[in-house]
């Protein structure tokens, strides 16, 4: 059933779940109906009950075309609740967020009616109908969730359970875990947890460990019984899935790189990795992968970044003071170690991410339904958040030197595009085909993926290019759909014409861009500095070649920004008001002066190093 079609019959119905026992005012009011035939142009009820379960309401509105708004507004003593819509059209139910995986809407709503077949109403039906909550008294952080982008965000009052995949979206924990991770496995796995504690180059007790000795390889052959069997009994606990994921990820890059590392330690190339991985790392790493939603090697959000730390004191809560790391290749779980100072950097960031979702859904929110003030709001908040995270990042040269990098390092590259693994790896007892992944790198986070299918930032179509939607597969299940989402939304609202036609909105959009631009310039600051001083290998650890890679997306930000600079000449100046805020003429002349610098040292870093290598995009 499309826009504009008549609803056959004439009634409309909400209904509220309210999952506590506290009094409720509800007002339900139906407004706006397009080309109402008989009804009145507003019928209210004003409902005062208390209540446990549901509540419902009722329009009778004859025969009306599909486009309107029902407007549903809960209270307790001025506080909106948390309840969630439901629309009755004829005789079915339908969850307002119609096309939520079942998963999630199960995990929110445990009494949602069954839907009886209708052979009338089709199940896009809801989203033709417009549902809304009061504006004015939403939280800002869910205002967004309960409107037109359907994709499920959680939030703080989200009822989430063991079964809730640890990297779920939502506005309060961002992009980072919905929980903070385990940092012990259950006791059948205390021959992995053994291992990994001995395993690093300097352990907890400071004398040297495994990758010190060299003798990881031949201990794991020694000692490890294959837990495979043991995997599947923890299948209910998301939380316990993930960590096994990541534990068993640090073991694998260990054994696989361990060479190379001996090699790297002596001043050589890193030569070859091993080229099998025993079955007792394979099969139960393959299996925890299936079940945790990863590939079977170390990612960036499921175990090396985002789920490698605990809370020394969890009433503090995620300050970077209080951060520890569960897993380390080099120095024991060092907190001041440049590998926990780089792990610590991106948490940090990430734990800004929240606003940055909720910005960035009522940004699309406001787009979707040509609401200028919605839109500008939202992109007040990414900016808010993206300042924030940018300033942390900038703490990375104090917290994890330079000169610290490369020795860790050796252990997060990947399989894929690296001269270590000619033929990829073989995983034992699972195929003898070899296999090929890429490697931990920050490429996989999510907040820059964000910002780029938010805004529209259309990346040259070359081989580069590739290899970024290739890193897309190596994000968390619910990050990843959710990325798509945005990126589809932000297509059908035409969010970049959108700001665009507008001064105000068209300067928030800039400088939304201009952060992206100083993360990436920043980007390439590091590789510079922490990468290609010291050494020559020419591809980063996710596989991309080391010199032209992050040049390709940070030009392709910087020249949007030079055809969007035109739209904000007219623009209130009442962004750039605010104190430390850099007018569009300092921004434009720093984007004009970065193309150039940038195309410069690319051109010398390549020459330096033979030319850009070939690339292989998966
Ligand atoms: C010493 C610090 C860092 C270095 C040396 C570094 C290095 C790199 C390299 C070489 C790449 C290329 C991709 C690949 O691995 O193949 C990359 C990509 C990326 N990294 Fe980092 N990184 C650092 C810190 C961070 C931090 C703190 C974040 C925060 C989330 C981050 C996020 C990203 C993103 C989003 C990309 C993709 C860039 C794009 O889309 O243009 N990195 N990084």
């Amino acid at each position: 059933m499309a826009h504009g079609d008549r609803l056959p019959y004439g009634s409309l119905q909400a209904r509220v779940y309210f999952d506590d026992n506290k009094p409720y005012t509800v007002t339900s009011r139906l407004r706006r109906l397009l080309d109402q035939i008989k009804p009145p142009d507003q019928i209210e009820d004003l409902i005062q009950k208390t209540i446990g379960d549901f509540l419902e309401v009722q329009h009778n509105i004859g025969e009306v075309k599909i486009g309107g708004t029902l407007k549903i507004t809960a209270r307790s003593q001025n506080e909106v609740v948390p309840g969630f819509p439901f629309a009755k059209i004829d005789s079915t139910w339908h969850y307002i967020e119609e096309g939520l995986e079942d998963r999630t809407k199960k995990v929110l709503d445990p009494t949602a009616p069954p839907s009886t077949p209708n052979t009338n109403i089709n199940v896009e039906l809801p989203w033709e109908l417009e549902i809304e909550w009061d504006k004015e008294d939403v939280p800002t952080s869910t205002k967004a969730i309960r409107s037109e982008f359907p994709f499920l965000v959680l939030d703080a009052n989200s009822i989430i359970s063991t079964s809730t995949p640890p990297f779920t979206v939502s506005t309060h924990r961002g992009f980072l875990p919905i929980s903070d991770p385990p940092f012990t496995l259950p006791p059948p796995f205390a021959p992995l947890e053994s291992l990994l504690c001995r395993m690093p180059i300097v352990t907890i007790d400071g004398t040297p460990g495994l990758l010190s000795s060299g003798k990881l390889g031949e201990t794991v052959e020694n000692e490890l019984p294959d837990l495979s069997g043991e995997v599947e009994k923890f299948k209910g606990d998301a939380g316990i899935m993930n960590a096994i994921y990541r534990d068993y990820s640090f073991l694998l890059s260990a054994y696989l790189l361990e060479p190379c590392h001996q090699r790297f330690v002596r001043g050589e190339g890193y030569g070859l990795g091993r080229q099998r991985l025993p079955v007792v790392i394979a099969k139960p790493m393959v299996k925890v992968a299936e079940i945790a939603g990863f590939k079977p090697f170390m990612e960036y959000a499921g175990s090396y970044a985002l789920y490698n730390y605990r809370l020394e004191d969890p009433s503090f809560g995620l300050a970077y003071s209080n951060l520890r790391l569960v897993r380390a290749f080099e120095q024991g779980l060092n907190p001041s170690s440049s590998e926990a100072g780089f792990v610590f950097v991106h948490i940090a960031m990430v734990s800004h991410s929240g606003l940055l979702i909720s910005g960035a859904v009522e940004a699309l929110n406001g787009a979707l339904t040509s609401n200028r003030i919605r839109f500008d709001t939202g992109m007040e908040d990414l900016l808010t958040a993206l300042k924030k995270i940018n300033q942390v990042m900038d703490t990375m040269w104090n917290k994890s030197k330079p000169n610290g990098y490369n020795t860790f390092r050796t252990f997060i590259f990947g399989i894929t595009s690296q001269s270590m693994f000619p033929n990829g790896v073989v995983y034992e007892g699972v195929s003898e085909e070899p296999m090929s992944f890429r490697g931990e790198s920050g490429a996989n986070d999510s907040m820059i993926p964000l910002c780029d299918n938010l805004l529209q930032i259309k990346m040259p179509d070359t081989p580069l290019t590739e290899i970024l939607q290739d890193f897309r597969q190596y994000r968390p299940g619910n990050h990843r759909e959710f990325l798509q989402a945005v990126k589809d939304h932000s297509e059908k609202a035409s969010v970049r014409q959108f700001a665009l036609e507008y001064p105000t909105s068209a300067e928030l959009y800039l400088r939304a861009l201009d952060y992206a631009r100083e993360f990436r310039w920043r980007h390439w600051c590091f590789t510079r500095e922490y990468i290609l001083k010291f050494s020559k290998h020419p591809t980063a650890t996710g596989g991309s070649p080391i010199v032209t890679w992050l040049p390709n997306q940070l030009q392709a930000v910087l020249a949007l920004m030079v055809q969007v600079e035109p739209y904000c000449s007219n623009a209130s100046v009442s962004v750039s008001d605010s104190p430390g805020v850099k007018d569009i003429q300092e921004i434009m002349d720093l984007v004009r002066s970065q193309q150039v610098t940038l195309t410069k040292e690319v051109a010398k870093y390549s020459a330096e190093r033979g030319g850009a290598p070939s690339v292989r995009t998966s």
